[in-house]
């Protein structure tokens, strides 16, 4: 049976009131498998902040249920219990204070004396090319985000939380950042639950995807399956089907025309060839290209 080291029922997050009300989070349900690399993808103004800060409990939902391990972080005492399981990594990391890298990581340290590894913490800085004595406010982005992951990831938690992880890495240091997270947090069975733009590099690592849209979420499941579930086919011929369920976007050219169909690709190929049309060329999608057609598509949504 699955466990989860995160789930969110009908969770609404609502800012601001009367007419200048904001729905950051609006009705959403999310399961993070425990042991999964779950990446939370989304466009700007999505939710996925505020849907990350409530799972640490520094925003308050306004309805419906978040759970950590089944404790709910909007709640003293178990909001110490989430604290104690959790290692976080905030969308601002504006780390402006005097202290040296290697201080920060002391400091730390001394709230999780059962699980902090030394080595560990060493080793990320290493990986990541981030001298100990860096003065936090002094240092450049790149580097306040590495100090950042360093002391979320040496505090050894069962789930981390990233926000947007990657800010100010260059290709290299993301590169290491990558196996990193998977060498050493998922082979202890570890769960990492992070929101990114960086969809080339999560389809790298991630085996879960959620994709948030106005607070809602568009899609949700093993990547694996959501990869299968998208085809787009190049298509000559016969009279096609001018309305499918599972068509998502259509674009005609003088020579064929390409479909990009959601769910049951198979289903689909199989109705085109009923139809007498010839199946050029059927491949399936990179994670980005899916993430643009279903934004694309709800945008459609929205507008109609
Ligand atoms: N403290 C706040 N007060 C008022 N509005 C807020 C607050 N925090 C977030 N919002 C609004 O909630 C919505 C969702 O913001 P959020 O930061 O969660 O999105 P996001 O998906 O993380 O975006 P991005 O990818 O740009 O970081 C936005 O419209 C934002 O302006």
């Amino acid at each position: 049976m699955t466990t989860f080291a995160l789930q969110t029922h009908s969770l609404v997050k609502t800012y601001g009131t009367g007419r200048k009300q904001i729905r950051a989070v609006d009705g959403l349900s999310l399961n993070v498998p425990e042991g999964s690399i779950y990446g939370l993808l989304g466009r700007n103004s999505a939710g996925k902040t505020t849907t990350l800060r409530m799972a640490m409990g520094l925003a308050r939902p306004t309805s419906g249920s978040i759970e950590v391990f089944g404790l709910n972080p909007a709640q003293d005492p178990e909001r110490v219990k989430v604290l104690q399981q959790v290692g976080y990594v905030p969308e601002d990391k504006a780390l402006t204070s005097s202290l040296t890298v290697h201080k920060l990581l002391e400091l730390n340290r001394a709230f999780y004396p059962d699980t902090w590894s030394d080595a560990l913490a060493r080793k990320v800085c290493d990986r990541l090319e981030l001298p100990f004595n860096t003065v936090l406010a002094r240092a450049s982005l790149g580097n306040k985000t590495k100090a950042a992951l360093a002391a979320a990831i040496a505090q050894r938690s069962r789930l981390l939380i990233l926000d947007e992880p990657t800010t100010g890495l260059d290709p290299v240091v993301l590169d290491s950042l990558l196996r990193l997270l998977v060498e050493d947090c998922t082979a202890e069975g570890r769960t990492i639950f992070l929101s990114t733009h960086q969809l080339p590099e999560i389809e790298q690592i991630a085996d879960h995807i959620g994709i948030m849209d106005r607070g809602k979420v568009l899609l949700e499941g093993p990547l694996d399956d959501i990869r299968a579930s998208f085809r787009r086919f190049t298509v000559t011929g016969a009279a096609l089907p001018a309305r499918s369920e599972s068509i998502l976007s259509t674009r005609k050219e003088a020579h064929a025309t390409f479909y990009v169909v959601q769910r049951n690709p198979e289903a689909f190929a199989a109705e085109l060839t009923r139809n007498g049309a010839e199946i050029l060329d059927s491949s399936p999608l990179s994670l980005n290209e899916i993430f643009l057609e279903l934004c694309r598509t709800a945008e459609g949504r929205e507008e109609a």
